[in-house]
């Protein structure tokens, strides 16, 4: 899918999707730490017909298979957000909605399926709350604030390439203000706990905070109420050199201890690589780039093939393993390789 979607791409807009900060040294090591873990199945144990279904925030998705929040997906198919939110649709999961979506949150939202909106939590707090209003008026059923990009991540390949804005004709469609002013979208470095606090206060929706790697990070996640957190490296895109996310999974595991649901993202390319990440004591994942490549490739017919993918390979992971569903997934079934 990767390569029938680099066929089509702008060589530019291939690298804006692919590449990550710095020598990439995080966003390979995403990949090759999925490469580290090995499964220990059970056997005889009747599998029977999986049930893949996941709970999160009272509602039910048909597989623990998230669509990640990326960027300008007008720069990957004419239909952009729309056609990837009729691929998540007619698989039964949620899209995150990146907050530098190229289409109007209210249009994606037609499409029928479940949808979360991620939020850059902007300096401007009477702007960030019409922004979270507008969300949650166009149906969004959880707010994802991204906590990994005080500032934006040194991507070489865009700066070598010259690539630093959307072409003319696309636009951040959720960054219009009232006057109708489509607003830069702002890393603010002043982002701290007591934003997160007034976030609480603004909206009733479940927060999630996106790119916590640290187990002490987590625990402030779960003391500051927060409803779950994302392990996450921004797929490597922020700091180069950051740990891989399923090598950083299992403290922050740990140190949540069950009190909320954990998601991860970074580098799952393949069915084992969700059933290690569960096994390891994540509730879902979320797929970035494998979900771009897909859209680009075929529109929502290629998301919905890559999440299909993911999740017929998952199903005969389990299977194969001695389990009937995700929860089955213990920490016993997987092992680090020497
Ligand atoms: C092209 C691109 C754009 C992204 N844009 C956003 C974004 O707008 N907001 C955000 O929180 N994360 C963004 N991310 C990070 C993803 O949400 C996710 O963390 C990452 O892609 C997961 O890794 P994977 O691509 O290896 O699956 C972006 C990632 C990519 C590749
Ligand atoms: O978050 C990102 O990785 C990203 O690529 C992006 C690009 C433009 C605006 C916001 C985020």
């Amino acid at each position: 899918m990767a390569a029938r979607a680099r066929a089509r791409l702008d060589p530019a807009h291939w690298d804006f999707f692919a590449g990550g900060a710095g020598n990439e040294r995080t966003l390979r090591d995403n990949e090759d730490a999925f490469e580290r873990w090995r499964i220990v199945p059970r056997v005889l144990r009747s599998p029977g017909e999986r049930d893949l279904r996941t709970s999160l925030f009272g509602d039910e998705l048909a597989t623990p298979v998230l669509v990640a929040p990326t960027a300008f997906h007008g720069l990957a198919h004419p239909a952009g957000e729309v056609a990837t939110a009729r691929g998540a649709a007619d698989v039964g999961t949620v899209m995150v909605v990146s907050m530098a979506a190229t289409a109007p949150v209210e249009r994606i939202a037609m499409a029928g399926g479940p949808l979360w909106f991620q939020l850059y939590p902007q300096p401007d707090l009477t702007f960030t709350e019409s922004v979270v209003k507008r969300a949650e008026a166009a149906g969004c059923r959880a707010l994802v604030v991204t906590v990994d990009s005080p500032v934006f991540g040194r991507r070489e390949r865009d700066l070598r390439n010259g690539f630093l804005d959307l072409p003319p004709g696309l636009l951040c469609e959720n960054m219009r203000d009232d006057t109708g002013r489509v607003r830069n979208i702002a890393m603010d470095p002043d982002l701290g706990w007591q934003r997160i606090e007034w976030l609480r206060g603004v909206t009733g929706l479940p927060i999630l905070l996106k790119g916590v790697l640290h187990p002490a990070d987590a625990r402030l996640a779960v003391a500051h109420g927060v409803d779950g957190v994302v392990v996450s490296n921004h797929g490597g895109r922020q700091l180069d050199g950051v740990v891989a996310t399923v090598d950083a999974l299992p403290a922050v595991v740990e140190a949540v201890g069950g009190r909320l649901p954990i998601l991860l993202d970074g580098g799952v390319r393949r069915g084992t690589d969700v059933l290690v990440a569960l096994a390891l004591g994540a509730t879902a994942v979320l797929v970035g780039r494998p979900v771009l490549w897909g859209l680009a490739a075929d529109g929502a017919d290629g998301v919905r093939n890559v999440l299909q993918r993911l999740t017929t390979e998952l199903d005969q992971g389990l299977a194969l393993a001695g389990a009937a569903r995700p929860a089955d997934l213990t920490g016993d079934l997987v092992v680090a390789r020497p």
